[in-house]
């Protein structure tokens, strides 16, 4: 079935008069169709009086602290989410405390760097102007006239504000779109989670009798959006002068920095596909770019990590100095996960790894700009959501399932190893894999008692006010 096979009565359905009865951002196209609905097989109950598909786009984004005033606030839901910090089921009840003692003890520190961006995050009025920009382009390429929402995961305004009001619009057809292009269990995935818990809710509402949904998990492979990354390297690397170019002491004078948003390895080991995507997305785009022979060279690293925790390598701030310990003079450094800008791209990067370049030798620095407004960007968002209506549709359930999402209690990994290796250590037993399963028991033992020596820690801290907490550093 097509995403959304609503009855035969809306196949080639009048714009003009449906939009009439409800707020879009777009003007109306009132000779264009509902096209999209023709295949049809499914009949949902119409949501209102008349049978009109309300279509609506949901934005899912992290969102950020608009003041300084927010950091904390920000920092303690994002520290809240088990997506972030998943607690073994043991110590779950805690995860209220260790957000709020993390929160507390990162915000001076996240405070500082915000401010050093002007006091917030861009993100929402970036994922703003996304959200209009796709919206008209959907009725001018597409004829679709639809409201779009945005859902943050972190801050205003959140998830479940967005769902109300998809429930006061009376929407019946919505297209659910992560803005990170590459899916990960701590992000595209937390946030799906907040779906299903709210769909569980008003199950009234969502069931598919009443409104279809679809989701579209990850799109990192998207021509339009490969390109359009592809476009602004290209610009930066052209930017670079014949007299920056005879300063390279490498063999290669020119470099591309791909610098990923990192998650903790574990993760990974969970089923996250976040890094096969970013590799993979990261080679689409080398293919647009000038070759080695053509003088540039690629690389892919991982930024942000947080906490005492390993995280994917190679880390961007152990890349740059060794770029510069090869003679590396021309850099341009490409924020990858994520299509606006925030404070890892305006801080992280702009500031602290542009600083650490200089000091490796690295003398010509160049940044891509995030996505933003992009042009063929915002068209490829456009073309996406279109694409959605039409395809098969992928519920929220299954989008999950198919990305590994839940698997990161640590319950459930050992719990699936076990059932993987199940076969070959049930029939002619090998005995260094069971020798390994063992050792992983053993260590989610051991990481079990540690996770409760910092849990005890923190409440020897918080009781006592001295501060035992900076034996760790989130
Ligand atoms: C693809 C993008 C992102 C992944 C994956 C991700 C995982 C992840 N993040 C943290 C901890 C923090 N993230 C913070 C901010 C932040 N994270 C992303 C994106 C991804 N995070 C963005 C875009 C932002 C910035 C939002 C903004 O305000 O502009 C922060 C707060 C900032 C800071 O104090 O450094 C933290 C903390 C973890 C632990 C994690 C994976 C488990
Ligand atoms: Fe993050």
């Amino acid at each position: 079935v097509t995403a959304f096979g609503l009855s035969p009565s809306n196949i080639r359905h009048d714009v003009a008069n449906s939009s009439r009865q409800r707020s879009t951002t777009t003007k109306t196209n009132a000779a264009t169709t509902f096209d999209y609905l023709s295949t049809t097989n499914l009949t949902p109950e119409p949501s209102s009086s008349t049978d009109d598909p309300k279509v609506g786009v949901l934005l899912l984004n992290l969102g950020g602290p608009e003041t300084s005033a927010d950091v904390e606030g920000f920092l303690y839901n994002l520290f809240a989410d088990p997506d972030i910090i998943r607690l073994p089921s043991l110590l779950s009840p805690l995860q209220s405390l260790v957000a709020f003692i993390i929160s507390k003890r990162r915000a001076p520190k996240s405070r500082e760097a915000y401010n050093s961006i002007g006091g917030g995050s861009p993100i929402l009025q970036y994922t703003k102007a996304q959200a209009e920009l796709m919206t008209k382009a959907l009725s001018e390429r597409h004829g679709i006239t639809a409201k779009t929402y945005i859902g943050m995961r972190y801050w205003y305004p959140f998830t479940e504000e967005a769902l109300d009001q998809i429930r006061q619009d009376g929407i019946n057809a919505l297209v659910i779109l992560p803005l990170y292009p590459q899916f990960s269990i701590s992000t595209s995935g937390s946030s799906l989670r907040v779906l299903q818990e709210e769909f569980a809710k008003h199950s009234e509402f969502y069931g598919p009798k009443r409104m279809f949904h679809t989701v579209i998990p990850s799109w990192y492979d998207r021509p339009g959006y490969i390109k359009s990354v592809a476009n602004l390297i290209k610009k930066e690397l052209d930017s670079f002068t014949k007299e920056e170019m005879e300063e390279s002491i490498n063999s290669i004078p020119r470099h591309v920095l791909f610098s990923a948003h990192g998650v903790p390895a574990s993760y990974i080991e969970a089923g996250d596909p976040y890094k096969a995507q970013i590799e993979d997305c990261v080679s689409r785009i080398k293919e647009l770019l000038p070759t080695e022979e053509e003088g540039v060279q690629v690389h892919l690293s991982f930024q942000s990590r947080v906490g005492p925790v390993e995280w994917l390598r190679p880390y961007t701030d152990d890349v740059l100095p060794e770029l510069g310990e090869r003679g590396v003079k021309n850099l341009v450094v490409v924020p990858i996960s994520f299509v606006s800008e925030h404070i890892e791209t305006l801080e992280e990067i702009d500031i602290e790894y542009r600083e650490l370049a200089l000091e490796s030798g690295i003398t010509n620095w160049r940044r891509t700009p995030a996505l933003n407004t992009d042009a063929t960007f915002i068209e490829d968002m456009a073309d996406m959501v279109a694409d959605a209506l039409n395809e098969p549709s992928q519920s929220i359930t299954e989008a999950c399932v198919a990305n590994n999402v839940g698997n990161l209690d640590l319950e459930s990994v050992s719990h699936q190893e076990e059932i993987a290796s199940a076969g070959i250590l049930g029939v002619g037993a090998d005995d260094d894999l069971r020798g390994k399963m063992r050792l992983r028991n053993g260590e989610l033992f051991n990481g079990r008692i540690a996770m409760i020596g910092i849990v005890a820690t923190c409440l020897i801290e918080i009781l006592s006010g001295k501060p035992l907490i900076h034996l760790f550093s989130w």
